[in-house]
């Protein structure tokens, strides 16, 4: 079994995306992202769902903020007015330096027809539930679709779980787009229909309903489901499923990453009329994992000769967690798992996680060429200090 990355995903676009920061920047475009709180008399079922829609929302702030374009973020109450609600799409309709508008799903019934009235044009995520000139289906939708190309076959056939909701039916056009075959099963179908597939697209939003019992070898699960739970969020697939497919999206880390990175692309294609080149996951994954190559012998070596050389330079985080920061990376050492991270000063982001007694490299993501050229500096000024015997310090 292997986890699908959808961070290295969003990574990678972002970083595309940031190419074209400073003319975002310049121009002080927004994107609007609304969300609506829960009601007071709310189930819990439906309570989940408006936090779903509120981890969404942050995440959304947090990838356009990263490519230079401001997030408006409004949080609305269920009590206010239609008319007002009304007021709010009007004035982003009418308002030019907004490129873009979301409306998080779920919203109160009596706001539907208020979705209605968002300028097409503006509607990055398909939140009207009708195409415009520049997109099909809501940026979910496409983002399963584009993971699922990546490992289709000549001969694929997709199920598509929940295919006949909005965004199941989304993929099953983005798939039919790219000839890829699908058939839909629906809640209360025979999810053992499944086996008749090489690949599946689960977007029931019904928190592990795909057991191992139900779920046979595919080549690969796509799992868009995303409940919060008291001890992290779920997806539609059990945790004791994730063994049996040869690839799996995990809850969280899988499509909810994709998603952004769906977002950032679009918007690239909104304002500049930009296309961005396609990302072909495994390609992807093949190109972090050569860079993480070089860099994490670097990074091991360096700790342990910082620890040895100084180790007051380490700070004890937990007891079983040991850290070296320099200004612009940080290394970090658990010794339960005994493994290495790096990951960039102030950023929570793992670029690379390397397992010391197997010398295996767990995650490789987010890593430019950037970071290749200071490691190979890191590399030098390791080699000089130990041919020379000076004691200089090295700026990690
Ligand atoms: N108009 C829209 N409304 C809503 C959307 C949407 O995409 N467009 N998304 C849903 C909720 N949702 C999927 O159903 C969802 C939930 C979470 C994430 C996400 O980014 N998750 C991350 C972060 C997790 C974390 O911080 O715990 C992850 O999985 O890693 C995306 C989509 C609500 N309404």
């Amino acid at each position: 079994m292997t986890l699908i990355d959808g961070q290295l995903i969003r990574e990678h676009v972002k970083q595309e995306c940031q190419k074209y920061k400073s003319i975002f920047q310049a121009s002080q475009k927004e994107v609007a992202i609304i969300r609506f709180e829960s009601s007071e008399n709310a189930s819990n079922e439906l309570r989940a769902r408006y936090e779903a829609a509120r981890i969404s929302a942050e995440q959304k702030v947090a990838i356009f903020n990263a490519i230079g374009i401001t997030p408006n973020y409004i949080v609305l109450s269920p009590n206010i007015a239609v008319e007002q609600f009304d007021g709010i799409v009007q004035s982003i309709n009418e308002n030019t330096q907004v490129t873009a508008a979301i409306v998080q799903y779920p919203i109160p019934a009596k706001f539907t027809s208020s979705i209605g009235l968002l300028e097409p044009q503006k509607d990055i995520d398909i939140v009207r539930r009708q195409s415009n000139n520049f997109f099909e289906s809501c940026a979910t939708a496409e983002g399963i679709a584009r993971i699922v190309e990546s490992y289709a076959q000549r001969d694929s056939n997709v199920a598509v779980v929940g295919g006949g909701g909005f965004a199941g039916n989304g993929v099953i056009k983005y798939l039919e787009a790219s000839r890829i075959s699908c058939f839909c099963l629906e809640d209360g179908d025979d999810l053992t229909r499944t086996q008749e597939a090489d690949i599946v697209v689960s977007v029931t939003g019904r928190r592990g309903i795909f057991t191992d019992y139900v779920l046979p070898s595919h080549r690969l699960v796509v799992d868009g489901g995303f409940t919060p739970t008291a001890s992290g969020a779920a997806g539609d697939v059990d945790r004791s499923a994730y063994r049996i497919p040869q690839n799996i999206t995990p809850v969280p880390g899988g499509v909810g990453p994709i998603e952004m990175a769906i977002l950032a692309e679009r918007l690239v294609k909104m304002d500049l009329g930009i296309e961005l080149g396609k990302w072909d996951y495994q390609q992807l994954q093949q190109e972090q994992m050569q860079r993480a190559t070089i860099i994490a012998p670097i990074a091991r070596v360096f700790f342990a000769q910082q620890a040895t050389a100084y180790p007051q330079s380490i700070r004890t985080e937990k007891e079983n967690l040991f850290v070296l920061e320099g200004s612009n990376y940080q290394i970090s050492f658990n010794s339960t798992t005994q493994s290495l991270t790096v990951a960039r000063t102030n950023e929570k982001l793992t670029l690379i996680r390397l397992t010391l007694a197997s010398n295996q490299i767990e995650t490789a993501r987010g890593i430019t060429n950037e970071d290749i050229a200071r490691w190979q500096q890191i590399q030098t000024a390791i080699d000089s200090t130990i041919t020379q015997s000076t004691d200089r310090g090295i700026e990690l």
